[in-house]
């Protein structure tokens, strides 16, 4: 069984945040300039494509990418598809079994990224305690946001930090079904970040692994 990728493509078409910065990959300098290499250069918003967010995000007084556990990000998770709901609380989660798995990714609808939504299936405010209860501690979406598009008070951010679940954004879920998987989704170690973009890939779990 190989690994499956469930990331955005990184490139200079894929949708950003409003005014947010866009994603730019540029030669700094080209293999003719420097007579050895091509030196390549990124500028991107930090919450462009598939990435997560570290507490500080949103609090100021939060931990950045680097306090961040990286075994929160790599392990067993459980995609189930939610796309028949509008927003997803304690009350539609009650009937999917979450029992024995620590990380939980949500189908939502199909992904886009070249096109930013201008509405997305949200994470209701009671999601936190009610996750935590079930032992989650990091929920993956495939939308941009957990909290609705236009939050100030990005109550499902809080919400979930709150009871220890970490949050995962824009994963693309279209060509996977609904299962167990092995899950790696790894921040780099950004010192003073908000959130970091990942590489998020799943391979499914074999009876008997
Ligand atoms: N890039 C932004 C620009 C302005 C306002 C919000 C965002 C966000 O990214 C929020 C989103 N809930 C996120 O965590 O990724
Ligand atoms: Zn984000
Ligand atoms: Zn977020």
């Amino acid at each position: 069984m190989k690994w499956i990728d469930i990331s955005q493509p990184l490139n200079n078409n894929i949708a950003t945040w409003p005014d947010d910065t866009p994603f730019s990959y540029e030669a700094a300098w080209t293999k003719e300039q420097t007579g050895s290499v091509n030196i390549g250069k990124i500028t991107m918003s930090l919450h462009t494509g598939t990435h997560i967010d570290a507490p500080f995000h949103f609090d100021n007084e939060g931990r950045k990418v680097i306090d961040l556990d990286i075994n929160i990000y790599i392990g067993p998770a459980r995609i189930i598809d939610v796309s028949q709901h509008k927003s997803i609380g304690a009350k539609e989660l009650a009937n999917y079994d979450l029992a024995g798995t620590s990380r939980l990714l949500l189908r939502t609808a199909p992904s886009n990224p070249y096109v930013f939504p201008n509405k997305i299936t949200y994470l209701r405010e009671g999601i936190g305690p009610f996750l935590k209860e079930k032992g989650i501690q990091l929920i993956g979406v495939d939308v941009p946001s957990v909290d609705p598009l236009d939050s100030k008070d990005m109550a499902a951010h809080y919400s979930l930090f709150n009871h220890g679940v970490h949050i995962l954004e824009n994963v693309v879920l279209d060509h996977v079904e609904p299962g167990d998987y092995e899950l790696i989704a790894q921040p780099l170690p950004l010192e003073a970040a908000d959130g970091s973009p990942v590489r998020a890939v799943i391979k499914p779990i074999q009876k008997g692994d």
